[in-house]
């Protein structure tokens, strides 16, 4: 089984999708991580993200980074949501995250665009969202046990700046499949968005063998 999980920054996209990956049993990529790494080799090769040519270059990274906890800073998800609009980034990172979407058992993504262009046919398809108020909360919140000195009104900006540049760019845009169903997070505890995820998990399914006959 193929679960393909989107939505903006700090919507609760990543934790859902771990909680599902836990639950079926599934391999899980985190395919924000890839443009981050991409974002993080730019930065230290002092390339400039707005130029396509010197973000394709930084996709060649080691995958070792992959493991650095450095990636979920702040500067660097801005930073990645800058390479991401690079249509030959994105096409850069395109089949290595079809060949995980495709393995035997299947796999849950999530992402930006797993439902619309890299898992297209996953059986079951959330949008996972929440205010941006409450997302800015979140991830505040997150950032402060981590250290991070920026205020509130920084990190909402800095979600609604992102949200801007990836829901405009031209190439694979955040927006919800036709098909998917969506899961608003804003007023639920992490439990029962987990709860919710399962529930329309199983329901999909469900369509989806009534309709195999
Ligand atoms: N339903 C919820 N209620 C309260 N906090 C939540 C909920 N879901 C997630 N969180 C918390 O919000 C923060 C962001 O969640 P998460 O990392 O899952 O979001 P995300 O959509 O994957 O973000 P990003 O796109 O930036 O990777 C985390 O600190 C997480 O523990
Ligand atoms: N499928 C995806 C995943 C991510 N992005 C871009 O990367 C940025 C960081 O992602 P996080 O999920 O780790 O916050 C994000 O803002 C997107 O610009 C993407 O384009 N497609």
């Amino acid at each position: 089984m193929i679960i393909a999980v989107d939505g903006p920054a700090a919507s609760g996209k990543g934790t859902i999708a771990r909680a599902l990956a836990r639950h079926y049993d599934l391999p899980h990529l985190d395919t924000g991580l890839l443009y981050r790494a991409v974002a993080a080799t730019v930065l230290r090769h002092e390339l400039n993200p707005a130029k396509e040519a010197d973000a394709v270059a930084a996709c060649d990274f080691d995958d070792l980074l992959l493991a650095d906890p450095a990636l979920r800073d702040d500067e660097i998800g801005k930073v990645a949501s800058i390479v991401s609009a690079h249509p030959l980034v994105r096409a850069a990172l395109l089949q290595r995250q079809k060949r995980f979407a495709a393995q035997e058992d299947g796999a849950v993504l999530d992402g930006r665009d797993i439902g619309t262009v890299i898992a297209p046919n996953a059986d079951a398809k959330l949008f996972v969202k929440a205010t941006p108020t409450i997302r800015a909360r979140r991830r505040h919140a997150e950032l402060h046990a981590h250290g991070s000195s920026l205020t509130f009104d920084q990190v909402l900006a800095d979600i609604r700046a992102r949200d801007q540049r990836d829901s405009t760019r031209s190439t694979a845009p955040l927006v919800a499949a036709e098909d998917a169903a969506t899961l608003d997070t804003s007023f639920l505890s992490i439990e029962a968005a987990v709860q919710k995820a399962i529930d329309l998990v199983e329901a999909a399914r469900a369509r989806k063998a009534a309709a195999c006959g």
